[in-house]
């Protein structure tokens, strides 16, 4: 029976795509139409065929294969967007790149470099880690059946149809959220039915007790929905096309804007991302979190205090200047448990320091950890008003950004991966440690090319654009300044080439871990191997 409703439902998906690819007013908004149409036929097609034909027995247990699917999309989605992100560094140092062709100028790449890294990578990363924690820390299977697998298909759907709209011209021209509304739609469901997953298994649990990692995801799961919510308010101009107003207007728009993005850090590359620290680091190190109390403390501190910071984005705009004072001020009182956070983080290697020296998977989690201290330290820093009039439009920005971004929830991420991937699939221990530790390496010098070049060019353009001469006329033009950070911009690109090298490595250590393979290293077990569970 529910077969025929599934048929029925995917037949008026159907036709409405049939219809959105005869009567689109966009390009982007005919892909995205074809690409729905292709997938509810093939979807059809699968139904019908399986038919009639016995149900497999439910399965028991923890679920464990979404997950798989979830861990290997992170490593590849990584590695595209790390690709886009490479190849964006180079587009602006070699404007040729560009190739004079709108699909590949940088101002498309960009938001699919920003998404790809920031939703189908990390986004992929957390739901996977997510789906695994919550049941191990539970003790009970995911909530839903299958919903599950419709996350994850779901939001895999989201991806293409948002890559495809970007590199057609499909965009609503907010940073983090250039999603065209009716793919925002589709992402309201699937997250929703994320968050009942993951509710729903934490109503099911076995354990008395809500372990915090699970405070942490809930966070970012609700936040997450109300922030993409309230931002994506708009009035399409037409249900066939892409195109679409926001129902604020002026300084408004700008104050939602930012309040979507900033807690999109927040809440995305933070809180969710803590989730994370919060299982995988005491995993990996086999010590309990440092101090239990302070993790609660951090996290109300947290998350009452990020929500008020967004203005530090509209420094010296239209913004009344009450709004970016109380951004600034809630921006430095963020700097305590940003640092409880790293704090309870590092301090639960206390007496399993020696670790850092047998196991790059450990370095790896705590050097995230490390750039996540210093970003939180660096954001406060930029959100005083002062400086911010000389970081602000800068590259100072990006620098700060992609500390935060490849030192934190990068190397967390990488950090997860090579823990769950052994585990998953049954294997004593990864193929080789000997790749983990140049995959740190790679990373880690990567990014201290791409934070220090982008320092040195953020603070020289400031300082240019703000000299003047004795009769107060500037020194120099906007040019000058692009022409001069053409060394660092090199630096920053061979940045990216190392980090995106290390990812590269990762995925094939991965993939022969997944294959069964072991290779012969002088000390293999000594710190690779997977504990009994
Ligand atoms: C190989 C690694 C990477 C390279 C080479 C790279 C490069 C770049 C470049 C060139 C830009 C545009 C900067 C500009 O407009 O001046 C950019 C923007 C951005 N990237 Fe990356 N990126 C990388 C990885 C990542 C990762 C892993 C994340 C997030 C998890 C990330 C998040 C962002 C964000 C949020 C922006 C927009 C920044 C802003 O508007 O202030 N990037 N990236
Ligand atoms: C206490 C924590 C933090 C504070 C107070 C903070 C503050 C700031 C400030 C003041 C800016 C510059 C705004 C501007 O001049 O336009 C900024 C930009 C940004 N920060 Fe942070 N930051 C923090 C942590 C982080 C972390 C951990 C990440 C990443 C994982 C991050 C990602 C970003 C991004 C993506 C932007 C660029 C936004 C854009 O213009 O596109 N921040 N942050
Ligand atoms: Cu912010």
């Amino acid at each position: 029976m529910a077969d025929i409703f599934k048929l029925v439902a995917l037949g008026i998906v159907a036709v409405f795509a049939a219809m959105g690819v005869n009567f689109a007013r966009d390009l982007a908004y005919q892909a995205n139409a074809l690409t729905v149409l292709a997938v509810a036929l093939g979807l059809f097609v699968h139904i019908v065929r399986s038919m009639g034909r016995p149900k497999p027995a439910p399965e028991t247990g923890y679920m464990d294969e979404v997950i798989r699917y979830g861990v290997i999309a992170t490593a590849l989605w990584g590695v595209v967007g790390f690709l886009a992100g490479t190849y964006i560094a180079f587009q602006l140092a070699f404007p040729d790149l560009n190739w004079g062709l709108s699909y590949t100028s940088f101002g498309r790449l960009r938001p699919l470099h920003t998404s790809a890294v920031i939703f189908a990578f990390g986004g992929n990363a957390l739901i996977c880690t997510s789906f695994y924690v919550v049941q191990r820390t539970c003790a009970t299977r995911l909530w839903g059946g299958n919903l599950a697998w419709f996350v994850f298909w779901g939001f895999q759907l989201v991806i293409v149809l948002g890559a495809t709209s970007y590199l057609l011209g499909g965009s609503q021209s907010r940073e983090y959220a250039e999603l065209a509304w009716h793919i925002d739609i589709w992402l309201t469901v699937v997250w929703v039915a994320y968050l009942a997953v993951f509710m729903g298994t934490l109503f099911n649990r076995k354990e008395r007790h809500i372990y915090v990692a699970n405070w942490f995801y809930l966070s970012f799961i609700v936040t997450v929905a109300m922030l993409h919510v309230v931002n994506n308010l708009a009035w399409p101009v037409s249900v066939w096309g892409s195109e679409s107003y926001s129902l604020f207007s002026g300084v408004q728009d700008a104050m939602t804007q930012w309040w979507y993005g900033h807690n999109a850090v927040g809440f995305f590359l933070t809180a969710g991302f803590l989730g994370m620290m919060y299982y995988f680091v005491p995993k990996q190190a086999e010590r309990p979190v440092y101090s239990y109390k302070l993790s609660i403390i951090h996290f109300w501190a947290l998350i009452f205090l990020y929500i008020w910071a967004g203005p530090h984005h509209l420094h010296y705009t239209a913004l009344p200047d009450w709004a970016q004072t109380l951004g600034m001020v809630f921006s430095i009182m963020l700097w305590m448990p940003s640092w409880g956070g790293m704090i309870n983080g590092l301090m639960t290697l206390n007496g399993a320091w020696d670790k850092l020296r047998t196991d790059p998977v450990i370095r790896m989690l705590v050097v995230s950890v490390g750039f996540y201290g210093m970003s939180t330290f660096e954001g406060p820093m930029m959100s005083i008003k002062a400086v911010n009039s000389l970081s602000h439009y800068t590259d100072w920005t990006i620098g700060h950004v992609h500390s935060g971004a490849l030192g934190w929830n990068g190397m967390i991420t990488f950090g997860a991966l090579y823990f769950l991937v052994p585990r998953l699939w049954n294997r004593a221990r990864l193929y080789s440690l000997a790749m983990v530790s140049w995959h740190f390496w790679l990373a880690t010098i990567g990014i201290v090319l791409y934070a220090s070049s982008m320092w040195v060019t953020g603070i020289m353009e400031g300082l240019m654009w703000r000299e003047v001469d004795s009769q107060g006329f500037l020194v120099n033009s906007f040019a000058d300044t692009v022409g001069a950070k053409f060394p660092m911009y090199i630096v920053r690109g061979l940045g990216g080439v190392l980090y995106l090298t290390g990812a590269v490595i990762m995925c094939v250590n991965l993939y022969q871990t997944i294959r069964g393979r072991l290779r012969e290293e002088r000390e293999p077990l000594a710190a690779g191997a997977v504990a009994a569970e």
